[in-house]
């Protein structure tokens, strides 16, 4: 396990077990990533993606400090993106980005209170559990584009978006609530 500049961004690195049949590996450890700080029996849903190359889907948070997820690639790679939103961080409004891929299979650990997402750099299925069931009603995004944010995407002007990312709010639009949705003394 490794710690990120986003304080409770982790990279997980499971190793596989190859054999001539191919490889065996364990994704999810609960005991032991738990020590890591990963609320385990909180992971209450797991999502399934696939998207075509160049994809980018994101930036999307949760708007309260409920929503954290472990984020791995089943098929293909993409360069994975976390964004800080929590006013009392270090980090506050930096990003962190990291490839993930069917050949390292590492994973990413999204603390509450980042704001997520991802470039399909092949076709892709992302999977990932989280820590909140999904609310339509606290869905949060900002522009993946947006320009303060400065994201260097591996493909910018190849990217494929949603109609809802495409319309998503600069940072400027939503910095003044995020005190409110993630200004908690403990978000950190
Ligand atoms: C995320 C989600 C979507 N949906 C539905 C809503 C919609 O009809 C369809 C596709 O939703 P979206 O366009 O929001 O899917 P997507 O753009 O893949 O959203 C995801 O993006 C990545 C970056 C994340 O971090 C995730 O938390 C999630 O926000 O699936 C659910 O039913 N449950 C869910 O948990």
């Amino acid at each position: 396990m490794e710690r990120t500049a986003i304080p409770g961004m982790l990279l997980l690195r499971p190793k596989p077990i190859a054999d001539d049949r191919g490889w065996f590996m364990r994704s999810f450890a609960a005991d032991e990533f738990r020590d890591y700080g990963i609320p385990c029996d909180d992971l209450v849903e797991e999502n399934h993606s696939r998207s075509h190359r160049h994809v980018v889907r994101g930036l999307h948070f949760r708007t309260d400090l409920r929503e954290g997820k472990l984020v791995r690639v089943a098929r293909g790679a993409i360069y994975d993106v976390v964004v800080d939103l929590r006013p009392s961080s270090p980090a506050f409004l930096t990003w962190a980005g990291v490839v993930l891929d069917d050949r390292d299979h590492h994973q990413v650990w999204v603390p509450p209170g980042c704001a997520h997402g991802f470039q399909a750099l092949a076709e892709s299925d992302v999977c990932y559990r989280v820590s909140a069931p999904y609310s339509p009603d606290l869905d949060g995004s900002v522009a993946w584009d947006d320009r303060d944010l400065g994201i260097d995407w591996p493909d910018r002007a190849l990217a494929r978006v949603s109609a809802r990312d495409a319309s998503s709010p600069a940072l400027a639009e939503v910095r003044g609530r995020l005190d409110g949705w993630f200004g908690a003394p403990n978000a950190v």
